[in-house]
């Protein structure tokens, strides 16, 4: 699974987007150790408020499987001109994943002609996570 593939994984979990409120379909892919890939799409609701982005979607999926660690790399993909970042919340979210498995991922926010490859740590530097509570 290259980054590109993983991409793609993202882009077409964005397909099932449920959207409706926004108009504004995120996909997200997770690329963990083994090879293995989890998707995630955002999924809004008539309460505005409580829209679950595509990042968590994919974070709860994978850990509803048992995943607890191995998070090499996500991508996220929107509609817009310019590279979707995650949310400040999925931030958190994805680190918790993180930081139980000891990575610190790639995160590919992906525009329409472009990438852009940072660090987890970079985007939520100084995070509170698992670590601090021990
Ligand atoms: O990192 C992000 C940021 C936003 N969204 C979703 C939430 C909402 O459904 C739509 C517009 O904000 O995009 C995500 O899925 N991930």
């Amino acid at each position: 699974m290259t980054d590109d593939d993983l991409i793609s994984a993202a882009r077409e979990a964005a397909e099932q987007s449920y959207s409706p409120y926004s108009r504004f379909p995120v996909g997200a892919a997770l690329r963990f150790a083994d090879g293995s890939v989890t998707t995630g799409t955002n999924i809004e609701n008539a309460s505005y408020g409580l829209a679950l982005c595509a990042e968590t979607v994919a974070v709860a999926k994978a850990m509803a499987e048992g995943v607890r660690g191995g998070l090499e790399a996500v991508a996220v993909t929107g509609p817009g001109d310019m590279p979707i970042t995650p949310c400040g919340r999925c931030r958190q979210v994805l680190n918790e994943l993180a930081q139980l498995g000891g990575t610190d991922p790639d995160v590919l926010c992906v525009g329409p002609d472009t990438v852009q490859r940072v660090k987890l740590s970079d985007l939520l530097p100084h995070a509170f996570g698992p670590a601090s509570l021990t």
